[in-house]
């Protein structure tokens, strides 16, 4: 089955599984078609001004309180919540090399491994980036989030969404994401997956303000792809797993809670292709700042300062001209965790930032490109150049980024990473203009 998908950004979508089972013109009639209940999902407050409120209705089998059962907690595992001070770790950028997916039987959801945290969820601010490993399809087993939504970055194999609202499919240099309380089950049509997550407490990821770049480019709003609608009527023993205030909590069910026959509204998940991303760049000097490849944005309530920017570095063409091409040295207010879905990216050119690998710029702490960055790009001939084959990204977010005592402790912690700005050579000559 190849999923169906409406186009648009935050549209006010309307998909039926069954002819006539939206009711037409009104959300709540005294009887549903079909003998389904009507359920409204806010993920805005019912009052946010129009441009940020977000809801859908769903027209479903049974309401979610009847998919309802007395929860237990569950093993977290290695998934944490900010607040979360497990370690201290000295002020430092870190590497590490790509998480192996192990030989071990673990579903999407069991193998998340938060890397760090920042922010507070209970006051709805702040992020986790998470690495998922996993080796299992979810079979009757349902999970949403309540703490945040999330933001699922596959690096390798593909995963199958099956959510309450349809069914998407991600594959690597695809984006999918699933609104905070929308029940999904990841499905692994290629076998072993991994990726990464960033779990936004914060308000919901919008498409940022384009300003003087007019009104297209970037992230064009028609390359965002939702669900049609599609259910399951299905009777079997089901797990409902929740996780809400940190703590992930299970419930035993008699019935698949992905039985949305039909729905509409503009709180929905959807993916999104990183390719058709169109960059905007510098045409003539200097490097700009990364702001200008942000894909989707959190904001804040504070004008220009964003919860979560999600930034990518993608295939472009470099023409600058007598300009240091490559990221300048920076240190940055903002908090950066980066990760690598495929080829090089050109301020770390040294090997040591590999596919599948992360890393972490803190608040304040100085970083730039690698010696071999940094030598090839002040000697090269400046002709147009075009980088190919490479996508990163960038979770950067206003809070500082706490480090989990897993990724302090991990074998792929790169011991020798912090001491990489020692390699640049000194350069310095008076007599030399
Ligand atoms: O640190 C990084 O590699 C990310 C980054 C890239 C860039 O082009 C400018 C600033 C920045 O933080
Ligand atoms: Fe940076």
């Amino acid at each position: 089955m190849t999923p169906g998908y409406m186009s648009g950004f935050g549209n006010g979508f309307e998909t039926e599984a069954l002819p006539g089972a939206l009711p037409v013109g009104r959300n709540s009639p005294q009887r549903c078609a079909y003998g389904l209940y009507a359920e409204q999902l806010s993920g805005s407050p019912f009052t946010a001004p129009r441009a940020s409120n977000e809801r859908s209705w769903l027209y479903r089998i049974r309401p979610t309180v009847a998919h309802w059962g007395r929860f237990q907690p569950m093993d977290t595992r290695h998934w944490r919540t900010a607040p979360c001070a497990e370690v201290a770790m000295a002020p430092a950028p870190l590497r590490w090399d790509p998480l192996p997916i192990p030989g071990e039987s673990l579903s999407f959801i069991e193998g998340i491994h938060t890397i760090t945290t920042a922010g507070d969820a209970g006051s709805m601010a702040g992020m986790a980036a998470h690495i998922y490993l996993a080796t299992r399809s979810m079979a009757d087993e349902v999970f949403y989030n309540a703490d945040g939504e999330m933001l699922i970055v596959p690096q390798q194999g593909a995963l199958r969404l099956v959510t309450e609202f349809g069914v998407i499919d991600a594959a690597p240099g695809e984006i999918a994401v699933i609104p905070r309380g929308v029940k999904f089950r990841a499905e692994l049509p290629d076998g072993p997956a991994r990726g990464y997550i960033c779990e936004n407490y914060g308000g919901g990821l919008t498409l940022p303000e384009r300003g003087p770049i007019g009104a297209n480019c970037l992230a064009n709003p028609r390359d965002f792809l939702t669900p049609v609608a599609a259910y399951e009527d299905r009777d079997a023993a089901t797990k409902l797993m929740v996780k809400w205030g940190g703590g992930l909590w299970a419930a035993e069910i008699g019935h698949s809670p992905l039985d949305v026959v039909a729905w509409h509204g503009n709180y929905a998940p959807y993916k999104y292709d990183l390719r058709r991303y169109s960059p905007v760049g510098p045409l003539l000097f200097d490097h700009a700042d990364p702001s200008i490849f942000t894909v989707l944005t959190s904001a804040s309530e504070t004008p220009g300062t964003a919860n979560i920017d999600f930034v990518i570095f993608p295939e472009r063409w470099m023409v600058a001209e007598n300009t240091f091409r490559p990221p300048w040295y920076h240190m940055n207010v903002m908090s950066e965790f980066m990760g690598l879905i495929y080829g090089v990216y050109d301020a770390k050119t040294g090997g040591g930032f590999a596919p599948g690998g992360f890393s972490l710029h803190n608040t304040m702490l100085p970083h730039g490109p690698d010696m071999d960055a940094f030598e090839a790009a002040s000697r090269v001939d400046l002709k147009p150049h075009k980088l190919t084959g490479t996508l990163a990204f960038m979770f950067e977010t206003r809070f500082p980024q706490r480090v989990t005592a897993f990724a302090a402790g991990v074998a792929q912690l790169q011991q020798d990473y912090p001491d990489y700005g020692a390699a640049l050579r000194r350069n310095f000559d008076p007599s030399r203009p």
